[in-house]
């Protein structure tokens, strides 16, 4: 994430990976603030064995944007609620990539740190059987929890 400021919305998806038993680490990170941490971020983070990068950040949102650039992972972009224009600017920084560089954007604040989550679930399930099995019984669980009516 770009800043500790954002770690109230990013914590949804290290409380999701968590769930899941997923291994992961938070790091702040930020393009602007602390450029060279990023590059050298992105640029170790595969070789560390790192499968996949959920990028938050709010307003002028370049973080997921610059990750991308020098990573071949795949890295899904969480547009933080900013105070000003309440995370309009942080989706759109995000989600408009030039063709070429891509960023998996989700929704804006929490749902969609957690959706980032169990988006990186979908991604490593595809070569982790037991993984894969968690989830389904993660989105089972959670369609049990649905009533059929608000009474
Ligand atoms: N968008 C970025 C980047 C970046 O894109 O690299 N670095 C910090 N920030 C954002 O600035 C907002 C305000 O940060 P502060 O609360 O620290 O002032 C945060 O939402 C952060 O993600």
């Amino acid at each position: 994430m770009g800043s500790t400021s954002d770690w109230e919305t990013m914590s949804r998806a290290a409380d999701m990976l968590e769930t899941l038993s997923i291994a992961h680490e938070t790091r702040v990170v930020s393009a602007h603030r602390t450029p060279d941490r990023l590059v050298a971020y992105a640029r170790e983070a595969e070789s560390r064995g790192i499968r996949v990068i959920v990028a938050g950040a709010g307003g002028a949102a370049h973080l997921p944007g610059m990750v991308a650039a020098m990573t071949h992972l795949p890295v899904l972009g969480v547009p933080v609620r900013s105070r000003s224009l309440s995370g309009l600017d942080s989706l759109l920084s995000i989600v408009q990539m030039p063709a070429g560089v891509p960023v998996g954007t989700l929704a804006i604040g929490e749902a969609g740190a957690a959706n980032a989550a169990l988006m990186a679930a979908s991604i490593l399930a595809l070569t982790d059987e037991a993984l894969r099995e968690r989830l389904v019984a993660w989105r089972q669980a959670q369609t049990d929890k649905v009533p059929d009516s608000p009474q």
